[in-house]
């Protein structure tokens, strides 16, 4: 696979993509898409976090605060990100913490899946996964708290090793589309 990061330890040249971005930006549905599309395992690191904690997200956030969260996050990581041959979804607050951007950095092939706040607010209001950070909050709250949340959060996002605009790939339908932008970004398969 002609992708070029090696693993210094056994000298085997290994893929390893990390997708960055705000909540709703379709870090998971695109992940899981691309990593289908080149044969490479999917990791989730929500999804990760459940699976190893056996508890949502949300009930993490409830026990823990976000504190709570963020080291666990920050730990799940570093088990993710040393496995090979992965598409890796982050979460959508994970570059935002510690040195965690950096670690993606030096770990991963890193992509920003930028994404306009409009569209990410009607990502975010079909879709009916819990996001603690969102809960609670009407349409102009949640739209208000999207934008500035995103202006904070970019310069992390920035920090990927490649950036690729998802706002205009709004539909199921061109998740392949997506997929092929991706692999054209990434010189890949
Ligand atoms: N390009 C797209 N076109 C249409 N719908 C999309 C697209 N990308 C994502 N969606 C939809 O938007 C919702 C959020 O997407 P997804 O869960 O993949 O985002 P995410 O970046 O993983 O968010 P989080 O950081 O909260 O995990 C889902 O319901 C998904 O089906
Ligand atoms: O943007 C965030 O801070 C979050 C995004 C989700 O992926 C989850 O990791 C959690 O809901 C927090
Ligand atoms: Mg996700």
């Amino acid at each position: 696979m002609a992708h070029g990061m090696t693993n210094e330890a056994h000298g085997k040249d290994i893929t390893r993509i990390a997708l960055v971005g705000y909540m709703g930006a379709g870090k998971t549905t695109i992940g899981k898409a691309l990593a289908e599309d080149l044969a490479l395992s999917f990791y989730d690191l929500d999804w990760y976090i459940q699976n190893r904690m056996h508890k949502s997200v949300s009930q993490i956030f409830d026990e823990r605060g976000e504190e709570g969260f963020r080291l666990i996050e920050r730990n799940m990581l570093h088990e993710v990100a040393e496995f090979e041959d992965v598409v890796i979804s982050c979460g959508g607050g994970t570059p935002c913490f510690f040195d965690n951007m950096q670690y993606i950095n030096q770990q991963a092939q890193s992509v920003y899946l930028k994404c306009h706040p409009d569209t990410l607010y009607a990502h975010l209001h079909m879709g009916r996964a819990v996001r603690p950070l969102l809960l609670g909050k009407n349409t102009d709250e949640m739209k208000k708290y999207i934008a500035t949340q995103l202006e904070e959060r970019e310069p992390y996002y920035l920090m990927a090793k490649h950036t690729v605009d998802v706002t205009l790939m709004d539909s199921c339908l061109k998740i392949s589309n997506m997929v092929a932008k991706l692999k054209e970004t990434l010189h890949i398969g």
